[in-house]
């Protein structure tokens, strides 16, 4: 065996991997820091990734790279499976029983088996489901208890600790441990803590071997104080349990613990014990609390941590998981596989912060050459794993917690195949509860975040959050995470609903946005269009065939006639007005609706269908906006389809009143103007298409009344190009540069669809890194999009001059402007509108002068919107018209 003086010899020839130098007995020591993993990548960098320190007289080679690891793996895993056995694993309980302190050997080959056939094996787990599922349910409610119904902040790690040490002991005992009525398991948990915190103490007696019979820090007597008690009482749970199945016997149909296999054991007497004695029983038993809770509780706590960090990624992974399980419904393990984003966060979590950052130190069995080196028999073999998964040769920006990357196809994964991602170790001496931590991880978080929306305590922001690591037993976070869980209670809570639309949607959908991004999830309970049948309406015309160009282009002369018609309502209405010793003031909306809906008819039917004076006309319009008025309020029947019949509000009832009274109006039209006798979609056609354009020219309008300089410039313009003594035509739009910038502004600032129509996932699609589950309706908010102050220069003025000498147009090519849509579903009448609104807004504007009513100054004019079918101007335009003499 090669002495201490010959290790170091060794490596002043070069023979031992390289490394920073050291001092006289300490050797390396000091250059441990408080966070050694940390100190040690900062040292591989320099010497290398494969590296040697001296732990005071304790020769210790450190891997600090995934091509070192996968060679140490691949190449050396036997002889490199034994342990490095610390002071405080030592005592009188020796390492016998133990399978993580075990040297490599017939022992551990029998433990280890016993583990991956008996503890881990599928049909165990399987069976042990409900065990599982019960200790997350209760840690759900001790938290909802703990939080009073959202109000005060929780440690969560706390409630992990417990969650994951009561799961040990029900797999074990099938006993909650930590029950306030179990005293003995409280004093379990106690005495179980404090071998745990003992362990995570660096303890010089492990690097100076002349202080070892000393024990200078107490912690090797105080361990086995701690064990004993541990012991003890664990002990007492053996004999009781061994008590009642000498009494009962075993049945077939009760389901096994560990402890039932431990009992049952029987060895060939060779190897192997033929059965285990209670002191070998209670070692194992305790050894699955040591090293499963603490690992299962950092993971947890960090996962939990980084989420909060990063308000985006656990808006997604809530989205996900909410999307998967409705909130009516509990979280249940098989639900993990249809959760690949909170299966990718678990993963991220245990790349950034793996529990164990050193893996279990391992300890070379005999002398073995691995890359060139010479690695002495006994050497210490520290994997750090922590600096492996924030390698920047492996991982692209390391630092940054971003579980999208664990999405992409053929990804890594923890089985301990891809040696840049191995938190649960590698080889023979890989963590053999993998198959467990892979469920309990998943559905401990995940039901968390199902359970309940977290809220940091103190009002403190993500940003500003302490994620510093703290070295113990595992790397935990130094602070701990407190943070108040509100319990969610999903969509059947109508108030959420109502506060996620409101009247406005796109209003209320463009203020999430600073908060959670571009991309916005929202649960809207179960159904898929979010305002009932007005959206399907709106759907349909866009799929049909009627306006395409040709029809378009011949239909010129019956756009002339529309808009004349509708310039001579005007004239003659203002007329009758001031006949009637009224200020002369017209209702535009009024006009332009008939004017628009008519071209419709004569479009589809070559009729005119509305005529102003009509009583039908006025009828109809009255129903209109009595639609308009139901539409714009969110319908709860429309979520919840379970409500339908029911038409808690009314709305429904009385929507298929006016929607009923409006379509009857438009079929008689029909049917007494064109003696047509099935027509189904074109109705619907009407309505749609005279909306949006109407809405449009009056926004127009207002806005042009708004910014009298505005109203003149574009005036200047139409006369300049038509002149006094003749109608604008269609055909004159290309030399009214300013009149088109005008329409562009007002379809920015005023889309009629300000959520374009609703779109479905037909498939389950990876959007931009984010799971779009299929059949999620997609709302695009041209509105919101419209008024980025990222893609617009004062977004909020209206200022038509920025379009002027720009090529920016709504054709759906440029997608900061896309009152449209844009792509296959894009509006099929943007080419009839595009005509429509421009020939519509310079008819009215080369027709007459327009005044205000005296009492009301240009800048006052009331803007504020109100959604209905489209977004109208919520109080009417009404003007007053004078003929200009110009135009005769
Ligand atoms: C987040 C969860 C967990 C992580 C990240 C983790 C990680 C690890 C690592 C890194 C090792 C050492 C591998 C090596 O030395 O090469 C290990 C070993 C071990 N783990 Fe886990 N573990 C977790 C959960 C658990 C749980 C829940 C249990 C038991 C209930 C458990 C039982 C063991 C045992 C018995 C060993 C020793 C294996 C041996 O030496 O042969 N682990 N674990």
């Amino acid at each position: 065996m090669v002495t201490e003086r010959g290790y170091r010899r060794l490596e002043e020839q070069g023979q031992l991997p390289p490394g920073p130098r050291w001092w006289p007995v300490v050797g390396n020591i000091f250059q441990l820091g408080w966070a050694p993993h940390e100190s040690f990548a900062k040292l591989a960098r320099k010497h290398g990734p494969i590296m040697t320190l001296w732990l005071g007289s304790m020769s210790t080679v450190v891997i600090s790279s995934s091509e070192e690891a996968r060679e140490m793996f691949k190449n050396h895993d036997v002889v490199l499976a034994g342990r490095k056995i610390y002071e405080a694993m030592k005592g009188d309980y020796g390492s016998e029983g133990s399978l993580i302190t075990s040297q490599y050997g017939p022992h551990w080959r029998m433990l280890r088996r016993l583990s991956t056939t008996q503890f881990f094996v599928t049909s165990r787990l399987d069976s042990m489901q409900t065990v599982r599922s019960g200790c997350i349910d209760r840690m759900v409610q001790f938290i909802q208890d703990a939080g009073e119904s959202g109000t005060k902040a929780v440690d969560v790690g706390r409630f992990f600790f417990v969650m994951s040490f009561n799961l040990i002991g029900n797999l074990m005992f099938s006993k909650d441990l930590l029950d306030p009525k179990s005293e003995r398991g409280m004093q379990f948990f106690h005495h179980a803590g404090k071998v745990m915190e003992l362990a995570g103490k660096p303890n010089v007696a492990d690097f100076l071997p002349l202080l070892r019979c000393l024990d200078p820090q107490g912690i090797r007597r105080k361990t086995q104080f701690h064990v004993e008690r541990a012991f003890e009482i664990a002990g007492g749970f053996i004999k009781e349990r061994i008590g009642i199945s000498m009494e009962n016997g075993y049945t077939e149909e009760k389901r096994k613990d560990f402890l039932d296999v431990l009992l049952e054991f029987r060895g060939d007497g060779v190897e192997e014990p033929s059965k285990f004695s209670s002191r070998t029983i209670n070692v194992i038993v305790f050894e699955m609390f040591t090293a499963g809770t603490d690992t299962t509780t950092s993971t947890l706590e960090w996962a939990m941590a980084e989420l909060l960090h990063n308000p985006k990624t656990l808006n997604k992974v809530q989205a996900e998981l909410r999307s998967i399980v409705t909130p009516d419904k509990k979280m249940e393990e098989r639900d993990i596989e249809n959760l690949p984003y909170l299966k990718a966060v678990i993963k991220e979590t245990l790349r950034l912060h793996p529990p164990l950052p050193f893996l279990v130190p391992h300890m070379a069995m005999d002398s073995c050459k691995m890359l060139g080196y010479y690695i002495p028999k006994e050497t210490q073999i520290l994997v750090n794993v922590w600096a492996i998964g924030r390698d920047p040769k492996t991982w692209k920006d390391p630092l940054v917690f971003k579980p999208e990357r664990f999405l992409e196809p053929n990804m890594v994964d923890y089985k301990g195949h891809h040696f840049e991602f191995i938190p649960f170790g590698s080889g023979r001496r890989m963590c053999p509860a993998v198959p467990l931590a892979s469920r309990v991880l998943p559905l401990a978080l995940g039901s968390l975040l199902h359970s309940f929306d977290w809220v940091l305590a103190d009002g403190l922001k993500p940003e500003d959050m302490d994620m510093t690591e703290r070295m113990g037993i595992t790397l935990r976070k130094a602070v701990p995470l407190k943070v108040i869980p509100v319990p969610y209670k999903g969509w059947p809570v109508f108030g959420n609903m109502t506060f996620d639309l409101g009247t406005m949607p796109h209003r209320t959908l463009a203020g999430l946005r600073p908060k959670y991004g571009h991309i916005v999830w929202l649960n809207l309970g179960a159904i898929k269009t979010m305002y009932g049948p007005y959206w399907r309406i709106l759907r349909r015309i866009s799929s049909m065939e009627l306006l395409v160009n040709k029809r378009i282009n011949d239909t010129a002369p019956l756009r002339r006639k529309c808009v004349d018609d509708m310039v001579r309502w005007i004239e003659e209405d203002a007329a009758a007005a001031l006949a009637r010793g009224e200020s002369g003031e017209v209702n535009m909306p009024h006009f332009l609706f008939c004017m628009a809906f008519n071209l419709v008819g004569n479009l589809m039917l070559s009729r005119d269908l509305l005529d102003s004076q009509s009583k039908e006309g006025h009828e109809f319009f009255d129903a209109m906006g009595k639609i308009m008025e139901w539409s714009g309020k969110p319908n709860v029947a429309d979520f919840f389809p379970f409500l339908k019949w029911l038409d808690p509000q009314g709305y429904k009832r009385n929507m298929v009143r006016d929607m009923g009274r409006a379509m009857n109006l438009v079929s008689s039209f029909v049917e007494k103007r064109a003696q047509e006798g099935q027509i189904g979609k074109e109705k619907e056609m009407f309505l749609a298409g005279s909306e949006t354009t109407s809405s449009s020219i009056e926004w127009g309008m207002a806005e042009l009344l708004r910014n009298p300089e505005l109203m003149r410039k574009a005036r200047e313009e139409l006369d300049r190009v038509v002149g006094p003594n003749r109608k604008v035509e269609e055909r004159d739009m290309d030399e009214l540069p300013y009149l088109q910038a005008v329409m562009k502004e007002t379809l920015r600032l005023h889309p009629a669809l300000p959520l374009l129509v609703p779109r479905n996932a037909l498939q389950d699609t990876n959007f931009m890194g984010y799971l779009i589950p299929k059949s999620t309706q997609v709302l695009v908010n041209a509105w919101a999009i419209g008024r980025d102050p990222d893609a617009w220069e004062d977004p909020l003025s209206f200022k038509p001059e920025r379009f002027l000498g720009s090529n920016i147009d709504y054709k759906g090519q440029n997608f900061e402007l896309i009152p449209f849509g844009s792509g296959r579903r894009i509006c099929v009448g943007v080419s009839l509108a595009h005509r429509v609104v421009h020939l519509g807004l310079a008819s009215l504007l080369h027709s007459f002068d327009w005044e205000l009513d005296s009492n009301i100054a240009p800048e006052t004019i009331d803007m504020n919107e109100r959604m209905g079918i489209t977004l109208r101007k919520l109080v009417p335009l009404k003007i007053i018209p004078r003929k200009r003499i110009a135009c005769e």
